[in-house]
């Protein structure tokens, strides 16, 4: 990281007039530093020859008041400052995350990382770190040109090892530059993991990969803990060290200084002036480097942030489906729902109420039904993500993983999580060898636009597929269905929001892998009737096999009804 970011300069062009104010008030500090030293040189001398310096006296104590006061309206202003860039970084961050869902290089938990804690730590930037460089500058200089004026000699010495402080700090930068990086990105993988998990948990529990997720965060989190440790390790040291090397080079002022006022070369109130200006000229340079470790994080976070404001999400193409899919095995356990009433904790009336239904083996059972009507809810009975509150199932005694390794569940929003399109598939089947998943891919239509990719199956797909198309993704959910290979196949509005060309495109495919499996499909759309075994509606939780309403294709033979 550079002493000054150019972008984050340009990012702070509305707030130029409190970075103005910033660096006025800086060099006020320094005027009112050499007056203090001015007069308090004046003072004691006048104290020694046994005389009293009134006027000093009461300037000293204006000048300490004024300094206190200068600092504090630095920081204010410095702290405005920051303010204003924080924001407008922001609202570009979430601009452009509302516009693409996610960058091509961050996803949407990554942004919100940086948006939030990344940019919080923008304050010591600006409010302290840049308020010190400018003094860090200018006291130095006006310092030795005032002690050039009282005694050359004092001066020189100052000048020789004033540079060894800057070079020190470069160095140590430079060590730490990658430390804190590393940990940044650390911090981002670890916010960006966690969302990630937590919106696909229902797809993590049905493919039985909950708990391998726990441990994917378990290791970043050690894994950022150690980086800090290690960041924090360095920036302690170079402080000491710096403390140190500043220490040694006023000891070498004072010793010069005390051997020639012994000598009488030296009158009293020039070597108590130089005396007690000699630690304000390291002072600044030195709190510059504690300032810097301290203004690191938030300095790396407005670069990550100023980076990903310029890339864009990529795209893909589709492609048809070409191989036979293979007949699948019956399910070991029957699907039957008996009496079966669901009820949300703060709703009145029930989402599914008095629900009996059952699916035979190797059975199309599509369940149509207007919005709200309870077909999601009918799944997560199925997927044993909702409890009933009253009824029975023909599952119920099964451990909920035993049950959950017969299905394969595609949901109207597939979750892809961060990995590459491999991992992505392989999640239906994480033994699977590169051959399955590349068959799997291809049943899915999937193959084509896979391999077009800059790296093929080991493409990362960013969170929840953000560089893929939605009808990409869904291929995706269906190749990892295909390598999944259940007896039974859930499926939530296979084709909602594709219009017509995609939906058709993606017809084939479905019917593919429908085939010799036990399915219960539920959606809207009424052409998927037509190729059903049988077909029936939800309405407001109650399940009915009542007259097709007009325009739908209810040809198939009655539902079974369990009594
Ligand atoms: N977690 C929940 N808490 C409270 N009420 C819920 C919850 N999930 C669904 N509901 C309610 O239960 C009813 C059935 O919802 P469900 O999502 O099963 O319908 P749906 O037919 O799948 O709708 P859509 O076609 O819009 O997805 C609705 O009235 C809905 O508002």
């Amino acid at each position: 990281m550079k002493p000054v970011d150019p972008r984050l300069l340009r990012e702070a062009a509305p707030a130029r007039r409190f970075l103005a104010g910033t660096v006025l008030l800086g060099a006020v500090t320094t005027a009112l530093v050499v007056m203090q030293a001015v007069l308090l040189a004046h003072v004691l001398a006048a104290a020694f020859d046994g005389t009293v310096a009134t006027a000093a006296l009461i300037g000293l104590p204006a000048v300490v008041a004024a300094r206190t006061l200068v600092a504090a309206g630095g920081e204010s202003l410095a702290t405005r400052a920051s303010s204003l860039v924080k924001s407008r970084l922001r609202s570009r961050l979430a601009g452009r995350s509302l516009h693409t869902g996610g960058t091509a290089d961050a996803r949407p938990g990554d942004l919100v990382t940086l948006a939030t804690r990344g940019l919080d730590a923008l304050d010591p930037y600006f409010a302290r770190y840049l308020p010190q460089l400018v003094l860090a500058i200018i006291t130095p200089v006006a310092v030795l040109v005032v002690v050039a004026r009282a005694d050359l000699t004092s001066a020189l010495v100052m000048a020789v090892t004033l540079p060894l402080i800057p070079v020190f700090m470069i160095l140590v930068g430079l060590h730490t530059r990658a430390r804190t990086e590393r940990q940044w990105n650390l911090l981002e993988r670890l916010g960006g993991h966690f969302l990630d998990v937590v919106q696909g948990l229902p797809t993590l529990k049905v493919f039985g990969r909950a708990q391998a997720q726990a441990a994917v965060i378990a290791d970043v989190t050690a894994a950022h803990r150690r980086a800090t440790m290690r960041t924090l390790r360095v920036a302690f040291l170079s402080a000491l060290v710096l403390e140190l090397l500043a220490t040694l080079s006023v000891a070498l002022v004072a010793v010069e200084v005390g051997l020639r006022l012994l000598d009488g070369g030296l009158p009293y109130e020039t070597a108590l002036l130089v005396l007690i200006l000699a630690p304000e000229v390291y002072l600044p340079l030195r709190n510059v480097g504690a300032q810097f470790h301290a203004s690191m994080e938030g300095a790396t976070a407005a670069g990550r942030a100023l980076d990903l404001l310029g890339d864009r999400p990529s795209d893909g193409h589709r492609s048809a489906p070409s191989i036979p899919a293979r007949i699948p095995r019956e399910p070991a356990q029957a699907l039957w729902l008996s009496h079966v009433t669901v009820r949300y904790p703060d709703r009145t009336s029930p989402a599914l109420d008095d629900v009996s239904l059952a699916v035979e083996p190797g059975e199309r059972l599509v369940v149509i039904g207007p919005s709200g009507a309870g077909k999601s809810t009918l799944l997560a009975v199925i997927l044993r993500f909702t409890r009933p509150e009253s009824g029975d199932t023909g599952f119920a005694a099964t451990p909920a993983a035993d049950w959950r390794r017969e299905i394969a569940w595609v949901p109207q929003d597939p979750h892809l999580f961060t990995g590459t399109v491999a991992d992505n598939i392989r999640l239906g089947h994480p033994d699977a060898d590169d051959a399955a998943l590349r068959h799997a891919a291809a049943l899915a239509g999937a193959a084509s636009f896979i391999e077009a990719l800059p790296e093929g199956y080991l493409t990362p797909v960013g969170e929840n597929g953000s560089r893929l198309s939605s009808g990409q993704r869904r291929r995706i959910a269906l190749a990892r269905a295909f390598l999944r290979d259940a007896p039974i196949l859930l499926l939530d509005e296979p084709t909602a929001h594709l219009d017509g060309i995609g939906a058709a495109e993606l017809h084939d495919t479905l019917e593919h892998l429908m085939a010799g499996r036990t399915v219960v499909m539920v959606t809207h759309d009424h052409r998927w009737t037509g190729s059903a075994d049988r077909v029936a509606r939800l309405d407001a939780g109650r399940l009915t096999i009542g007259a097709p309403l007009e325009g739908e294709l209810m040809t198939t033979a009655p539902l079974k009804v369990l009594s």
